[in-house]
This record gives C-alpha cells, structure tokens and sequence, in this order.
C-alpha cells in the first residue's frame, strides 16, 4: 500500500493475548509508536475466547477500519477472515500462534514488528477460501486421517511448538497406520474408491511447519488440490520426508493429486477431520468448494 494511503487508514488489530506464545513485549507503545510515525490510526480488540465474532463485528461498525490486521495463530486469522470475506476491507497478519499455516505461506516472519513493518508495506491482493460442508472456511488447509488425529492429540494434551508436534507425530506413526475408504468425486472425474492414510483439501502450498504438501497449489487461481497419500510401506516415510521438503510430493509413489472448484468426498467411517488447525466433529462426508477471490489480504 502506498504511504499516502496508509496515512489515511484505520487500522483494527485483532489480539489473541492467549494464543501460542501470548503477547509478547510492549504491543501498545509499539504500535504508538508506528501510528505517530506513519499517520495511521488504530484500534485494539483483544480477545477474550467468548463472542469474539460478535465483537469485531461491532467494531466494524464503530470504527469502520480500512485493514484489520489477525494477531495470533491460524484460530484467531480464520474468526477475523470469515467476517471479511466479500468486503474489500484488508486482511493482514502477524504471527504469534502455536500454528500459523497461512502466515508461513505468505513469508510473514514470525518477530513482531518485523511481521507489523510487512503489513504495513505490502499491497493487499485476492485469495481463494475454500468452503468446507457449508459452514466451515478454510484459508490454508484441512485434512482427513493422520494430520488431524495428530492436531487432535497435541490440543488435548496441551503440546507446544515443532517438538510438540513431532512428538505426536511419531506417537501416532509407532501406533500403526490406519487407512480408511471413501469416494471421491470431482468434476470431470469419474467417481472412484480410493483407500487412504491422509486426504488434504489444500488451498496454500505448506504445512506451517514448512513441509510442502501441495506443490503445485496457488492462493489465487480459483482451485483447491486434493492431496490422497495412499496406504504406502513404512519404509516409504524417508522418501515422503524428502519430498516434503524439496516440494516433490506430487511426483512420488502413493500419492494422487487432483485439482478441482468442487469435489465430495464420503468416508465408509467417520474420520478426524480438521479446517485451518480447528478440530472438528469425526465426520463421513466432506464437501468442499472455492470462492474465488473472497478476501483481500496483506501480502499474498
Ligand atoms: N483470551 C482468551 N483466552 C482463552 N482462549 C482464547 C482467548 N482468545 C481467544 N481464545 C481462543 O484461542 C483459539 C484460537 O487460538 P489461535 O489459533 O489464534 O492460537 P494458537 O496458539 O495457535 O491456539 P491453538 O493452539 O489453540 O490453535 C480459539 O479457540 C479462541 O476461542
């Protein structure tokens, strides 16, 4: 955004002081400091966990910002962007969660004011969102099977950071693989059964730990990918790590990729399922559609 119109703007910062690694430093003198200095004016709204939507909805209305700008984790992004989409006020985000998937794939690094001094910078452009079984929206990813078991585990027993997640992770590969059935269907497809250890509806490229699920995905190119990583033999698990992170996933052995606007899928048992980091009731069917361009947002 260029300075003359950042000098004219009302800013909303959204704060989960509880998220990940709370709020961290003197916020309020910080962003004192970069209004006077860049002309803008701001308001606060921390949230407390309880009518949060309800909230910033009213602070819509009363402050009527141009930008809000999400301070937490994936949870806290996901409240603000599902009030945002349509309207062309901007979405910008800092960091500060104990999951920041689509801040990872926006490059928006991780210290405060580094992640303030981006948002301020950056134009804002359109992004897809994807709308999972009518009423949950997805900005950066949601799955089925391994990774949502894993989400699951680390909230109830209260993990933190990478290591916590690892430590999930092999827990939950040392207890065995546990592929499930489904149909699947997208336009231009024929409808088919597959078996599967992880299906990932992906509209970014990367988990926020950094591993490239979906290589080929873009933000803004009004499709989704589905990701099946099939039923694959334990000493596959080297290869999948070394594709993940040389962005090759796509190109390996039990992995079928397909790229779609709408796509169904029904599960033969309920599986774990969830959006953006939120998990969601074990669930048999999963519908998913693109909106395309739903929300503009700092430096996509
Ligand atoms: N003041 C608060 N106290 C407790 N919980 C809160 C508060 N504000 C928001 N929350 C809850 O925080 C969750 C979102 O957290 P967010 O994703 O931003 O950060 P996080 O550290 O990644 O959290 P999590 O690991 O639980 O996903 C929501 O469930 C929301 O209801």
């Amino acid at each position: 955004m260029p300075l003359n119109t950042i000098l004219k703007s009302r800013i909303l910062f959204v704060i989960n002081p509880s998220s990940g690694k709370g709020e961290r430093g003197d916020v309020n003198s910080m962003l004192t400091r970069f209004s006077e200095e860049m002309g803008f004016e701001y308001a606060v709204y921390r949230t407390t966990g309880k009518e949060d939507e309800k909230e910033v909805k009213r602070y819509l209305e009363k402050f009527q910002p141009h930008t809000i700008i999400a301070v937490g984790g994936d949870g806290t992004v996901n409240m603000v962007a599902k009030i945002l989409i349509g309207s062309d006020i901007r979405l910008g985000i800092i960091p500060a969660g104990s999951a920041n998937g689509l801040a990872y794939n926006l490059g928006i690094p991780e210290n405060f004011e580094a992640a303030l001094k981006k948002n301020l910078q950056d134009a804002a452009n359109p992004v897809d969102v994807i709308k999972m079984n009518g009423k949950h929206y997805c900005l950066h990813l949601g799955d089925i099977g391994l990774n949502a078991r894993i989400v699951k585990r680390f909230e109830k027993e209260g993990s933190k950071g990478m290591l916590g997640y690892g430590k999930q992770l092999f827990k939950e590969l040392s207890e065995g693989k546990t592929s499930f059935s489904f149909y699947i269907q997208v336009p231009g497809h024929r409808r088919k059964k597959m078996k599967a250890e992880m299906v990932v509806i992906a509209n970014a490229k990367s988990f926020g730990t950094g591993a490239i699920i979906n290589p080929t995905g873009k933000l803004n190119d009004g499709k989704f990918e589905i990701i099946i990583i099939r039923p694959y033999p334990w000493w596959f698990v080297a290869t999948f790590i070394y594709a993940f992170f040389t962005g090759k996933l796509h190109k390996m052995k039990y992995i079928r990729v397909y790229s779609a606007s709408e796509a169904r899928i029904t599960l033969l048992d309920p599986q774990e399922f969830q959006v953006d980091g939120e998990v969601l009731p074990k669930t048999e069917l999963v519908e998913a559609e693109i909106i395309p361009a739903a929300l503009m947002v700092i430096g996509a």
